[in-house]
């Protein structure tokens, strides 16, 4: 069975933001898009109608080398052969699913607070949906649980996880800035007009962050601030798209050095001016990971990131 280490966006069903249009058709385009890994998520379908569907997608998801998971239901993802289910807190206890399906097939669960992420993690979770990150009319009465779960489960929790509520080609920067490395979305995506279009934005989303990540993790703490200069025309044309995704100032509450405060920093790099080490020889961490100087300028700051700032003298 599939794993869901290598899934980047994860896409749910959910019919009543697209009448008219097939269910297949809708997540066909999403999977051309880049959705690697579907849920079936139908609130009201009866349990044959839901069968149905599962094993209508089943055959799809197949054709794509896509993995399939079946919301609330483990007995309907064994029945369809899906590769796994989604738990929310008030379902079945992962315990139970992980005996219904077996070692292989994926058990993952929604969580809201880290409390219940650690508590996933410990009880052999696959993997945990973070949220909602923000208000959403697909699970109405739930409160946001904003970005700073995301900085923390990106900071403690070693399972993958994917981030969800509210989340589309506008907001995604920050939420991957504020440490998430997976999305999930159902509105987004399904309700709109074209959703291979809306999942090439996000995982283009995704991987841009990912460059960003690696150039910052490529450089151990204390490393040489000046970059070569291929990776810094690289950067350059990096630091141009940021800028447009950046270009309305929000303020936002972050830790730094351990003290919490308000800043209109859209950048590490900003941030790093309102100290007074724009222009010095140091190193930042960003929720726990290391940014080089070099990426400060393109690296976004998201409300609730704990930035480290390490200024060395003397060229040390
Ligand atoms: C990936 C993912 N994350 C969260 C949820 C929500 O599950 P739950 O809290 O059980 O709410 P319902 O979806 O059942 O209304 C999810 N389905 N998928
Ligand atoms: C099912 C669920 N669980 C937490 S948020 C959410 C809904 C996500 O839908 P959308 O992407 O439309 O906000
Ligand atoms: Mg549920």
């Amino acid at each position: 069975m599939s794993n869901v280490n290598r899934c980047k966006l994860y896409v749910i069903t959910g019919e009543t933001y697209h009448p008219g249009r097939e269910l297949l058709e809708v997540m066909e385009s999403a999977i051309a898009g880049g959705a690697d890994v579907v849920q079936l998520r139908d609130k009201d379908a009866p349990v044959r109608e839901l069968l149905e569907k599962a094993r209508a997608l089943r055959e799809l998801t197949r054709k794509h080398g896509v993995p399939l998971i079946v919301n609330d239901h483990p007995e309907i993802a064994l029945a369809a052969d899906a590769d796994g289910v989604h738990l929310g807190q008030e379902d079945a206890p992962i315990a139970a699913a992980r005996e219904l399906l077996g070692p292989d097939r994926i058990v993952g669960i929604s969580t809201h607070s880290i409390a219940q992420a650690r508590a996933a993690e410990r009880a052999g979770a696959d993997y945990i949906g973070v949220g909602p990150v923000y208000p959403t009319a697909t699970k109405p009465g739930r409160a946001a649980v904003t970005t700073s779960f995301v900085a923390a489960a990106a900071a403690e929790i070693r399972i993958p996880f994917f981030a969800i509520g509210g989340i589309h080609p506008g907001n995604a920067a920050e939420v991957l800035a504020a440490g998430a490395r997976r999305l999930c979305a159902v509105s987004a995506v399904v309700g709109s007009p074209d959703p291979g279009a809306a999942c090439r934005e996000l995982r283009s989303l995704i991987e841009r962050s990912e460059r960003a990540a690696s150039l910052g993790e490529a450089a151990p703490l204390g490393e040489g601030v000046n970059p070569g200069q291929a990776r810094e025309v690289k950067e350059v044309k990096e630091v141009k798209k940021v800028k447009q995704v950046n270009e309305v100032k929000q303020v936002k509450e972050v830790t730094v050095n351990g003290v919490r405060r308000t800043t209109e920093a859209a950048t590490l790099l900003e941030l790093a001016a309102e100290f007074g080490l724009a222009d010095k020889n140091a190193v930042a961490e960003r929720n726990g990971r290391v940014a080089r100087k070099a990426i400060w300028p393109i690296t976004p700051l998201a409300g609730g990131d704990r930035i480290e700032f390490v200024q060395f003298v003397g060229g040390g």
